[in-house]
């Protein structure tokens, strides 16, 4: 696979995206690229008239936003990133640069602009190959833009305001989301669609072998470029490939100033430069002496073998406490921690090492410290915490996983070879012990809370006056959901033993209306009164009597014209994607993952119509569907 050596180039290096964007993450880690997110400080307000061209100004955002990044880990780290990886995304109709609205008005005024005409949308880029000379850092930049045009619809005023108070436009250029429920708005697009979303993968990946497999000069043809085939694939990543049109370059070696900002403006040269296609076979041996086989090696798989090496390093230092000390006193030397945690002084350096190999620390002179990611997922007091699923992973699905080979010879869940006792007896156990308990709801508070605000904007809910989730345990995703529909109101149903429990999980600032939390069991109890229920990672679980019964009563509850939201990992229709869900399978629970026309017809079963699916690619996917009106 040609994809391999171009990325593969990136390995072994130290890579960091200075963006905050959730999309330009996802893109990027989808093609299995390995990074560190560094979200940029530098504010978006260069004068947007010094610009000749919109691209220009999108292209010096990516690289001031790349360059800060590379200036402040220098600086702060001793520690120097290999490769930064900056973009910025811009909008652009009527000789206006339109980037994130400000507020919902301003969301209008942009919708507004857009509707019923093409724009452009333009990503910069800029790839920031950093070294470290003495204590100076070196930069050599190379950017390029992406110019993708959008055509929209006419969008009628009750349209652009339900859609603006969907929260989508909110983070978005241009004030919409091409992605999600923006896809509704489009009449085409023309170009690369992933340059929408905010990142130009394909134009990206052939700048990448550009760098990295430049062709050798003696068997260069120039050919001049209307003689030339346009080239769209990196197939061949030998294959010196024409330059697109819209490609601007400015490599060269920078110093930075103290405020981490580039002397002087780079001088754009927005000509096609001089186009080459070569016969040559790839050189052995590259720039970094790396032989050339090493990129042929089945990394995908040396990966898997070394997959729960990498799993164990992550739950024991969270479960150590690792990333809380040093997000408190750290930068920390392995022995402060070992003395921190109580452990060996060796055995803490090696992991603490192994955590900096696997991206989620630093190390410098002074010490270790956390990464930006570790702060907000690894710490347990972290924003998107993950600590709870991660100490879940370690005591519950690690015993279960390990009797792996057990369960797919016998077909059964492993529980009494993993922890001694039936899965009905540790069920019980939920029931006695605090502990088990709060592990538990830590575990599904932490997916909850990082899943709620997408799922909460999966699809436009403002039509519902009130919701109830039933099994919601925290309520993390009701929280999230009278945050984006304030005049929602929202009820928790759970197990008394769980809403007992929700206190500790509840947000510090509850500036709307609050939360009801109601306790009884779904498969026993009346359901409280709802327009819309969620179940969100409630029917994998269950067997299919025990989905009959829940079906049958919320069914039973619901009016015509009211709805189900189920939040789930929808398979494909061949039942082998997404690996997670899949994987999630073989702990052989007594439920199932299903697929979605699966979703479909279980749910028409029990009166439930005119189902939706948004598959978002991340943790949950929504299937939302509406209680059939009553034949006449
Ligand atoms: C048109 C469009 C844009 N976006 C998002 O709009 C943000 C642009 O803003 P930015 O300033 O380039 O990036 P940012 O989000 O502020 O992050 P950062 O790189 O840290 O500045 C990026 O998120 C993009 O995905 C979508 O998700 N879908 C779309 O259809």
């Amino acid at each position: 696979m040609a994809l391999n050596p171009v990325l593969g180039k990136l390995v072994s290096k130290r890579v960091v995206l200075a963006s905050a964007s959730p999309r330009r993450q996802e893109i990027l880690t989808n093609v299995g690229l390995r990074f560190e997110v560094v979200p940029s400080w530098f504010k978006e307000t260069l004068e947007k008239s010094s610009f000749a061209a919109p691209y220009e100004y999108a292209i010096e955002t990516a690289k001031q936003k790349a360059l800060e990044v590379a200036n402040r880990m220098h600086v702060k780290h001793l520690r120097t990133p290999d490769v930064v990886i900056g973009a910025d995304t811009i909008v652009t109709v009527d000789e206006q640069i339109l980037e994130k609205p400000v507020d919902k008005q301003d969301a209008y005024r942009m919708l507004s602009r857009l509707s019923g005409k093409e724009h452009s949308v333009f990503t910069g880029v800029a790839i920031i190959h950093c070294s470290s000379k003495g204590n100076q850092l070196e930069t050599e930049i190379t950017d390029f833009y992406e110019e993708t045009k959008v055509k929209f619809s006419d969008l009628s005023e009750e349209l652009l305001w339900e859609y603006i108070h969907s929260g989508e436009p909110m983070d978005k250029a241009g004030g919409y989301g091409i992605q999600a429920l923006g896809g509704m708005l489009v009449e085409y697009v023309h170009g690369d669609f992933l340059n929408v979303v905010g990142f130009p993968l394909n134009h990206f990946c052939k700048k990448l072998a550009e760098l990295y497999y430049p062709p050798p000069k003696h068997t260069v043809q120039h050919i001049k470029h209307d003689s030339i085939p346009s080239v769209d694939t990196f197939e061949n990543v030998s294959d010196g490939e024409s330059e697109s049109s819209n490609f601007t370059e400015h490599k060269g070696a920078n110093k930075l100033d103290s405020s981490g900002m580039c002397p002087s403006r780079p001088v754009y040269n927005c000509e096609n430069t001089s186009s080459v296609r070569t016969g040559f076979t790839v050189p052995l041996g590259n720039q970094n002496g790396v032989s050339e086989s090493a990129a042929k090696l089945p990394s995908k798989i040396l990966d898997l073998m070394d997959g729960f090496k990498a799993s164990k390093a992550l739950f024991v230092a969270s479960k150590l406490k690792m990333f809380d000390y040093l997000k408190n006193k750290g930068p920390l030397k392995a022995v402060d921690v070992a003395n921190e945690v109580g452990t060996s002084v060796c055995g803490t350096e090696r992991l603490l090492d192994a955590c900096v190999a696997l991206g989620l620390l630093e190390k410098t002179s002074q010490g270790y410290s956390n990464t930006d990611s570790a702060n907000i997922y690894l710490t347990s007091d972290g924003e998107y915490s993950l600590h709870g699923y991660i100490i879940h992973s370690n005591d519950h699905l690690w015993p279960l996983f390990t009797n792996l080979e057990s369960a797919v010879r016998e077909g059964s869940r492993q529980n009494h070879r993993a922890f001694g006792r039936k899965a009905e007896d540790l069920f019980k156990d939920y029931y006695h012990s605090q502990e088990v308990k709060q592990r538990f709801m830590a575990a599904m508070h932490s997916i909850a809370h990082l899943t709620a605000r997408d799922l909460a904007t999966a699809f436009d809910l403002s039509q519902f006056k009130s919701t109830c989730d039933l099994g919601g345990c925290t309520g993390a995703l009701a929280h999230e959901l009278i945050q984006i529909y304030p005049n929602m109101k929202v009820t928790v149903f759970d197990l008394p033993e769980v809403i007992a429990n929700i206190s500790y999980f509840q947000p510090s600032e509850q500036c709307t209306a609050p939360v009801t939390f109601v306790s009884g069991d779904f498969f026993k109890d009346n359901l409280p009164e709802a327009d819309l229920y969620i179940l969100s990672r409630v029917l994998h679980d269950w067997p299919d009597e025990k989905i009959h019964i829940l079906l049958s009563k919320i069914s039973a509850v619901c009016k015509p014209g009211s709805a189900l939201l189920v939040a789930e990992i929808v398979l494909d229709e061949q039942k082998t994607h997404p690996p997670r869900a899949v994987l999630q399978s073989l702990s052989m629970t007594e439920g199932k993952q299903r697929s979605g026309s699966e979703y479909k017809q279980l749910l028409e079963k029990y009166g439930f119509t005119n189902t939706q699916f948004k598959i978002t690619g991340t943790l949950l996917d929504a299937v939302l569907c509406f209680k059939k009106n009553l034949s006449p």
